[in-house]
């Protein structure tokens, strides 16, 4: 096991990978930019880098002195977080050629599952069920009309290259698909300078519900259950939760096999999400597979009493999974809202402000705050305006729900505009707790949560 790691992010990730490295009783590295001089995980860490300037290209992003800072230090391992460079394969490929451990899947991995269409033909090729469509490099017209055909109306032209919603065009209709065509091509040329186009049935209510898998260096990997994302706001997750809700054991066994099949077929190592469409049939089509921890991954520690972190550096270390599948089992139910520095009378525009007051739902074994603030703390627009975590767990969804509606009702921040507001009207929200849920429900309930 390490002696030393560096974690090569800030905010509420980077404190929560020091709390895990910690408890193992590895010391930790932090960096930072000159505007998280007093940020809470350089003060949790047990040393700490200046990188340089605030804007993340002059900081986070500066592979050669998050490298220099490992040297330094002596760090023999580097944890990325998300974001930032978390699926940067050169960054990956510097550590390696210092001698530096990545605290992630392999520098392969992270490329395949980097092209959106590469994916597709990768997981088809392990068997994995993709919507129907077509994703191949013939990209004349009548060939794309032809296939749409074939899926039938309404179809989806998403572009390549894209990615988070962009670049994606519904075709309710056949006369629709010349103009929607066009305009696609043009959209993927001047936003991903690729007009390459692929085409797909179009589910009108699906959900998002990914599997968690993690697979080590000796040929193991297992799923930790599912989570449902499908609460989300321009592409942006507001609410998760573990386990998806109204899936039968049958269907979640097959989309986790699913998943780890699609794991081993990029002979991976780490932790991953394979991430699904969910019909309301209960059928399940591949979207994509982050090569990263996730923003929401606490929602499956919580109903799988693991900790992620922990796996995540016993595997970098060469260590094997620590438990089988057959070990793993899922206990109750588990739900997390992000909390952002939003204002949400100004569209939900990034706010910025101190923290002149702060108080936190107590922590139990049903409620726990993963926060990169402390009270005092300032905000500002340089990075990711979301400053915390809060997750629940219980027995039930609805006792779980009724747990998150109270912590939140105990969230307070004065200083600071933030989406606690909204965040209370979503948990309150009647067809959230009966689970009337797909990736359009916060646009058909827009009135009553804004
Ligand atoms: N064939 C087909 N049908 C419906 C879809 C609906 C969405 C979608 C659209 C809008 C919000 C979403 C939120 C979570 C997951 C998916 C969506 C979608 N997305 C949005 C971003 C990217 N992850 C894929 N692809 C879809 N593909
Ligand atoms: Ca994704």
């Amino acid at each position: 096991m390490f002696t030393k790691i560096l974690i090569a992010n800030r905010g509420e990730i980077a404190c929560r990978i020091i709390e895990t490295a910690h408890k193992m009783g590895v010391k930790c590295v932090a960096v930072y930019s000159e505007a998280d001089r007093n940020a809470r995980h350089v003060a949790l860490a047990d040393e700490a880098f200046l990188l340089g300037p605030a804007p993340s290209r002059d900081s986070y992003l500066r592979i050669d002195k998050i490298i220099e800072a490992a040297k330094i230090s002596g760090a023999q391992a580097v944890h990325p977080g998300y974001g930032f460079l978390s699926e940067n394969a050169e960054f990956a490929k510097a550590l390696a050629e210092n001698g530096l451990a990545f605290i992630g899947p392999p520098v392969g991995a992270i490329e395949a599952m980097g092209s959106k269409s590469a994916a597709k033909t990768i997981m088809e090729n392990a068997g994995v069920p993709l919507v129907p469509g077509y994703h191949g490099d013939d990209q004349s017209r009548e060939l794309i009309k032809a296939e749409a055909a074939r899926c039938g109306y309404p179809v989806l032209l998403k572009a390549v290259a894209g990615g988070g919603g962009k670049g994606m065009r519904v075709v309710w209709q056949e006369s629709e698909f010349d103009e929607a065509f066009d305009a696609a091509k043009r959209e993927g040329e001047s936003s991903f300078n690729n007009g390459d186009l692929l085409v797909e049935k179009y589910l009108t209510k699906p959900r998002h519900v990914e599997l968690q898998v993690f697979c080590d260096r000796h040929g193991n990997g297992v799923y930790l259950g599912d989570r449902d994302c499908s609460v989300q706001r321009r592409h942006q997750k507001v609410i998760e939760e573990a386990p998806a809700p109204n899936i039968s054991d049958e269907i979640r066994k097959a989309m986790g096999e699913s998943a780890v099949q699609a794991a081993k077929a990029i002979d991976y190592v780490g932790a991953g999400t394979v991430e699904f469409l969910y019909d309301e049939d209960g059928s399940y089509y591949f979207m994509e597979m982050n090569t990263r921890l996730q923003v929401e991954h606490p929602v499956t520690e919580l109903v799988t009493r693991q900790d992620l972190v922990e796996w995540q550096l016993r595997v970098a270390a060469g260590q094997p999974l620590p438990l089988a599948q057959s070990d793993i089992s899922l206990h109750g139910h588990s739900l997390e809202v992000r909390v952002y520095a939003e204002d949400p009378d100004a569209d939900f525009t990034p706010a910025t402000g101190t923290l002149d007051y702060l108080r936190t739902p107590v922590e139990s074994k049903y409620v726990r705050v993963d926060t990169g603030v402390i009270e005092g703390d300032t905000v500002s627009h340089y990075y990711d305006p979301m400053i915390a975590k809060l997750i629940v767990w219980d027995e039930s969804r609805e006792l779980a729900l009724t747990r998150m509606q109270q912590a939140l009702e105990d969230y307070r921040i004065c200083g600071l505009k933030t989406n606690l507001g909204f965040l209370s009207k979503l948990a309150g929200s009647e067809s959230f707790r009966r689970f009337d849920v797909d990736t359009g429900f916060i646009e058909r309930h827009h009135d009553q949560l804004f």
